[in-house]
């Protein structure tokens, strides 16, 4: 069998202290597999965001351990987890978070030229990717310029550039009205099942949710089966 691209086990993560600690997770468990696109749906304050911080190693949890591509990461010095985080993860947010003094081709290209990749490389990598999001022609621009869904796109091409093994999305097209998110789904989608990635969506949209191959909530701080919740006589 494949090696998961994420494993979380019986995660816990609790913030403040003495009387008011909030256990936000509390033994969240979950197995992601190469190719597998997820839809993380659940209700707000539940501990979405906290989840996919957690897996992707941007937070450490209370308790618990995760597994990157096999590779235990919670006891991993910070140089290490850094260097884990950069090559096997692709963050996508519900701002695009791209950097406005550069243009969309130059946010491609930065997190490839961290990694160590040469300008040709980073540069030619950045092209496909613009290519593949039928972007290309706005690969000069700067994000001030670009539509929403435009900018949406180039912030998922920046996620996947350095070839991740995992890519997380917390409400990709939270931001984006109906139509937008449909199409910026849609290129997210034919990335993820053409490179076989594995996927973790954060999502209200229930409509995306139901395109992927499962779907999983949180429920008193413990990963659940969303599909066997919302139709029992399925499993
Ligand atoms: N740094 C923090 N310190 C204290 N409490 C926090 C912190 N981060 C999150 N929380 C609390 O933990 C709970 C879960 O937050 P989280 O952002 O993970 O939820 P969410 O399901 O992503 O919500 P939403 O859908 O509204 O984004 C919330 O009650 C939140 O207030």
């Amino acid at each position: 069998m494949a090696t998961p691209a994420l494993e979380l086990k019986s995660i816990e993560r609790e913030y403040g202290q003495g009387d008011s600690v909030l256990k936000v997770l509390r033994g969240a468990s979950m197995t992601i597999n190469p190719g597998e696109m997820v839809a993380l749906v659940a209700p707000s304050g539940t501990g979405k965001s906290t989840l996919l911080q957690i897996a992707g190693l941007l937070e450490k949890p209370t308790a618990g351990e995760v597994f990157i591509a096999g590779r235990a990461a919670t006891s991993l010095d910070d140089a290490a987890r850094t260097a884990l985080r950069r090559n096997d993860i692709g963050f996508v947010y519900q701002f695009h978070h791209l950097l406005p003094e550069f243009s969309a081709r130059e946010n491609i290209m930065l997190p490839q030229l961290i990694a160590g990749l040469t300008p040709a490389e980073a540069r030619e990598r950045a092209e496909q990717m613009l290519d593949y999001l039928k972007i290309a022609h706005r690969g000069e621009h700067r994000p001030a310029e670009l539509s929403g869904g435009e900018q949406q796109r180039v912030a998922i091409a920046r996620a996947v550039a350095n070839a991740p093994s995992l890519l997380l999305a917390d409400e990709p097209t939270g931001n984006l009205d109906p139509e937008t998110a449909g199409y910026v789904f849609e290129a997210l989608e034919a990335l993820v099942r053409q490179s076989g990635l594995a996927a973790l969506i954060a999502t209200h949209n229930l409509h995306l949710a139901a395109r992927m191959d499962r779907r999983v909530t949180l429920s008193d701080g413990h990963v659940v089966d969303a599909d066997a919740v919302s139709n029992p006589a399925a499993g």
